[in-house]
């Protein structure tokens, strides 16, 4: 099933760019390797896990090895027969880079791509631990942005650490208001209130969605709500264990949106801290929950409906995984 997993051509619909570099990548942006083992964390918690992004964000903080960041996460992806990835990251200025000069770099690097096996589209991220009148000033650059680059720059993420700062309702109705797609990290810690006001607010999608179900810890007003808005969810498996928030693979909550058809895909979110593959991810769901080859493709097929791809670009996707489907995929005898 590995070499299965590997050919499956996948769509990534959660990767934060700052999350996702991996060792060599590192070592070329000029990391020790005493940082890079503390980046790449294997024990650590959904508190902790925060500090190691400061490691990547160091070794990012110039125009040059941003650059370099991007077009090697880009490349990885598409050596994993990653067919589509919409990449994440937050806009930040650093000393020698500005806002704008941040997103320019990102932007370059996403157009530069050679790998024509990739198609790359941008969402930019609001840091839920700033304050608010930060992540305003960055949502209007966001906004500026994306009427540069239309079909570039899709959507508006809600990142950073769970147990800080918060939602905020009206950042998101302008984000919204002005064309973007929103993907809102979601109930990644139990916050009922929180999770009540993102749902209300309907994102066109919700990362982790950790505590939305009954079985792990949602409330019944909840799961009722996440019901009636039926939105798709981002479930990061190896994030979730390693962070702790997930008890063990076999009891990840992805098994209760299988079991129930509800919208869901299946991501990597830091690939690099993580030590995962979008592959890999595709195996737990195999070793844990033996989805059959089908239903792996079919999990495919499904998230390019998620996608903030152009209905021109989902057709075109939906066509090859069809053609990919017809090759490789023997039909299941009923
Ligand atoms: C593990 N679960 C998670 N939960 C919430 N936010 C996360 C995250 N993993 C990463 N990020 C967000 O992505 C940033 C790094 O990439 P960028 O600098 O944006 O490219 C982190 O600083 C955090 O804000
Ligand atoms: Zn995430």
């Amino acid at each position: 099933m590995e070499s299965f997993c590997r050919k499956l051509p996948k769509i990534e619909l959660h990767a934060h760019l700052n999350g996702s570099l991996s060792s060599s990548t590192l070592k070329k942006l000029g990391c020790i390797e005493e940082s890079i083992d503390k980046y790449q964390t294997i024990n650590t918690d959904l508190k902790e896990v925060f500090s190691v992004f400061k490691i990547a964000h160091e070794a990012t903080n110039n125009m040059e090895n941003l650059y370099e960041a991007t077009r090697s996460v880009i490349e990885e992806f598409a050596e994993d027969n990653v067919v589509y990835l919409e990449l994440r990251t937050t806009p930040r200025s650093e000393e020698t880079m500005s806002l704008d000069q941040y997103i320019d770099t990102v932007i370059k690097a996403i157009q530069e791509n050679e790998s024509s096996k990739i198609m790359v589209k941008l969402i930019l991220s609001l840091d839920r631990s700033k304050a608010k009148e930060e992540q305003a000033r960055t949502l209007d650059v966001i906004i500026k942005y994306k009427n540069q680059y239309p079909n570039l720059i899709k959507g508006v993420d809600l990142s950073g650490d769970p147990a800080k700062g918060k939602f905020f309702n009206d950042l998101f109705v302008k984000a919204r208001e002005n064309g973007l797609r929103t993907a809102i990290h979601c109930a990644e810690l139990k916050n009922d209130d929180e999770v009540l006001e993102i749902l209300k607010f309907n994102p066109d999608r919700l990362g982790h969605g950790t505590f939305l179900h009954p079985n792990y810890g949602g409330s019944a007003e909840i799961w009722k709500l996440y019901l009636a808005q039926n939105i798709p969810v981002e479930c990061c498996m190896t994030s979730n264990v390693i962070c702790l928030s997930a008890t063990s693979y076999d009891k990840h909550h992805v098994q209760e949106w299988i079991k129930e058809q509800l919208p869901f895909s299946i991501a990597t979110d830091d690939k690099g801290v993580f030590k995962t593959t979008l592959s890999n991810e595709f195996q737990l769901l195999y070793d844990n929950f033996k989805c059959s080859q089908l239903k792996l493709w079919e999990i495919c097929n499904n998230s390019i409906e998620y996608s903030f791809a152009s209905n021109e670009e989902k057709a075109f996707l939906k066509l090859a995984l069809d053609q990919w489907k017809t090759k490789n995929i023997k039909p299941e005898i009923k």
